[in-house]
């Protein structure tokens, strides 16, 4: 039998087969040996002892694998960031999507809270941003269902992590989605706040035949590490751009002459999308420079 992990605990897996039953499973012994380490998220097949457990004996292929957080076969994010209450902070919204591009997941953003007072004025000026670069735009007022069929789309068929910032509505919108999660789990890496950083715990929730995962959030770690020169790739107008830029190893600052800094100034691209990128270049410098 075949099955997705869509839960990891204490040395157990549980696989949820194609017809929605969940096995706990132990995998087999011989794994370790080969260095094979299943991840939720992974395709595994499966010997079942009885009706409730059962052996993973297989782990298939995997297409991709997260490190942090630990979940295999992710086809897309998506990052939820809110328009007012919290208010929305460009510069986070920025830097989530350049850690998204770092770890090669296709994202989409998703705007909520449309609802509120000032949140429309909001999102007229920043949605043009986005979805001129390209990324997939979902308005959403998660508590009264707005929006709710361009997210069912969004994730049809797609193994999704949901990420975003506290109080976005990441909860509210997996409680709407699947009614159920919220009683299974209680959302270990949302509720415990302060355990929040230490967990890892992820799980997949079976929805329109795909997953949305609910994930304690991205690791900044590996971001951290990131050499400064190389975020202008992650910022898709920057990585455009500084194919015209003749510098070698340009941070796309100071340098008259560079071709982003000209894209700048003649607004091809735009003001608050650079401020973030400059910031973030400063953070990198800085993490460098306490590593050495
Ligand atoms: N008006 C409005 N309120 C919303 C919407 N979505 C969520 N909320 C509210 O915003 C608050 C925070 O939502 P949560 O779903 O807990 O946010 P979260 O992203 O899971 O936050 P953490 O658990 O801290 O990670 C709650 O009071 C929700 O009811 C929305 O679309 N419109
Ligand atoms: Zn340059």
């Amino acid at each position: 039998m075949t099955g997705r992990i869509v839960k990891a605990i204490s040395g157990f897996y549980y696989v949820r087969l194609e017809d929605g039953r969940v096995l706990q499973c132990k995998a087999r012994g011989v794994f370790k040996k080969r260095d094979i380490n299943p991840l939720v998220g992974d395709l595994v097949d499966i010997d079942a002892q009885g009706t409730q457990e059962g052996t993973i004996t297989e782990v298939h292929p995997r297409h991709s694998a997260l490190v942090r957080p630990p979940v295999a076969n992710v086809d897309q994010a998506l990052l939820v960031v809110s328009l007012v209450q919290p208010p929305l902070s460009l510069y986070q919204l920025d830097k989530m999507l350049a850690m998204l591009a770092l770890s090669n997941i296709e994202v989409g953003i998703g705007f909520t809270k449309v609802d509120l007072p000032f949140a429309q004025q909001v999102l007229d000026e920043v949605k043009p941003v986005y979805t001129q670069l390209n990324y997939e735009v979902l308005e959403l007022n998660v508590r009264s269902g707005v929006g709710l069929q361009s997210l069912e789309r969004f994730l049809k068929g797609k193994i999704t992590v949901l990420t975003g910032q506290s109080g976005v509505g990441k909860s509210t919108m997996l409680k709407t989605l699947v009614p159920e999660s919220g009683a299974l789990t209680g959302h270990v890496g949302h509720r415990s706040k302060r355990g929040r950083q230490t967990t890892t715990h992820v799980e997949l929730y079976p929805y329109t035949d795909g997953y949305v995962a609910d994930t304690p959030g991205f690791s900044q770690y590996d971001f951290d590490k990131l050499e400064p020169t190389h975020l202008g790739s992650l910022f898709r107008e920057i990585a455009q751009y500084s194919a015209d830029c003749e510098y070698r190893g340009c941070l796309h600052i100071t340098d008259s002459g560079c071709a982003v800094l000209a894209a700048v100034e003649s607004n091809q691209i735009v003001k608050s999308r650079y401020h973030s990128y400059v910031q973030l270049v400063k953070e990198l410098q800085e993490a460098k420079a306490r590593r050495y």
